[in-house]
């Protein structure tokens, strides 16, 4: 059976028919969904092989994003449809040999996906149904809590691909591990199987499976229902705000600094050499 039709089935089997609307019916890389009685939604990224963050899948989370926060939506599980992977992160395409607009006005959607998720109101989870490397584990990091299926892979590998990161990944990261796991896992570009993610504090439980990994999503969510969502949602801005402000403050220039660095050409060099490497790696 394709991992498409076994998430859908997955979904049906989960919640009835007439408990759930589709959100969205005309999006290509996602799939959303809505369950009416706890307004929990469900948003499944399935663009094929990898969930690759090309422009238009980070798109299409901006603007379902803005429509959740309009919809009063208590909850958002954010997930894959494909069992191996939950997102391969940036378009490695987009880094190599690229145009400086192009490559600002990527970055710059990319850096507004990651603000409006980590400052959402409502309470996020990622169910992470396999390998989350990069901006994948970026995704991870802006929602609530992690659950991550075992035997998969997260971490950032920036360093071993010659880019230095941003200052908000590196906040978020330090936000999550500490500055210390942080500056050891981020310049060494370390990436972590789900026992080592577990035990740093990346990842907040393991799941078995795919239905596992929902199942632990939704049960985090409903510890959420019998708080009130206008001070829940206070409370976290104000946790958060001061990783958004920073980004308000510092974005702009960081990303002019991270364009030029993107284009040197002993950076893009590494940047061919990493892309030759996948291509030709020994897959498991
Ligand atoms: C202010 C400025 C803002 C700047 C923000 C910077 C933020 C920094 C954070 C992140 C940067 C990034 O995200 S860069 C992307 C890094 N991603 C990776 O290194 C992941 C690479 N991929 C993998 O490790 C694996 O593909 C996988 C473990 C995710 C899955 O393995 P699997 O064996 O299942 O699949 P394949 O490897 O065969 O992949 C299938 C197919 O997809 C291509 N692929 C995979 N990932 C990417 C990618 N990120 N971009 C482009 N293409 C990708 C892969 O090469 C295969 O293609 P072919 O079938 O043609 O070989």
């Amino acid at each position: 059976m394709s991992t498409y039709k076994y998430a859908t089935l997955f979904l049906a089997r989960n919640i009835s028919v007439n408990q759930t609307r589709t959100f969205f019916s005309n999006l290509k890389c996602l799939d959303v969904t809505i369950n009416r009685e706890n307004g929990v939604a469900y948003v499944l990224m399935k663009h094929p092989p990898v969930n690759t963050l090309n422009m238009q899948l980070i798109s299409e989370l901006s603007l379902t994003l803005s429509n959740l926060e309009k919809s009063k939506c208590q909850g958002m599980i954010l997930s894959s449809i494909f069992d191996k992977v939950f997102c391969s992160g940036l378009d490695l395409n987009e880094l190599l040999k690229p145009k400086p607009e192009r490559v600002k006005g990527y970055f710059s959607t990319f850096q507004e996906l990651v603000i409006q998720l980590y400052g959402s109101s409502f309470p996020t989870v990622a169910a992470m149904t396999g390998h989350s490397p990069a901006g994948g584990c970026v995704l991870g990091m802006c929602c609530e809590y992690r659950v991550m299926k075992k035997n998969s892979q997260i971490g950032i590998p920036g360093s071993r691909m010659g880019i230095a990161l941003p200052r908000y990944i590196v906040n978020l990261m330090s936000s999550t591990i500490g500055l210390r796991n942080a500056e050891l896992m981020l310049t060494k570009g370390k990436i972590l199987n789900t026992d080592e993610a577990l035990k740093v504090g990346l990842i907040d439980e393991i799941a078995n499976d795919r239905t596992d990994a929902i199942r632990k999503a939704e049960d985090f969510l409903k510890e959420y229902e019998m708080i009130a969502p206008l001070a829940r949602g206070i409370t976290k801005r104000i946790i958060r705000r001061s990783i958004i402000e920073d980004v308000k403050m510092n974005g702009a220039a960081d990303l002019e600094n991270f364009v030029s660095v993107i284009m040197l050409p002993e950076v893009q060099e590494k940047l061919d050499m990493y892309m030759y490497n996948l291509k030709n790696r020994k897959r498991d």
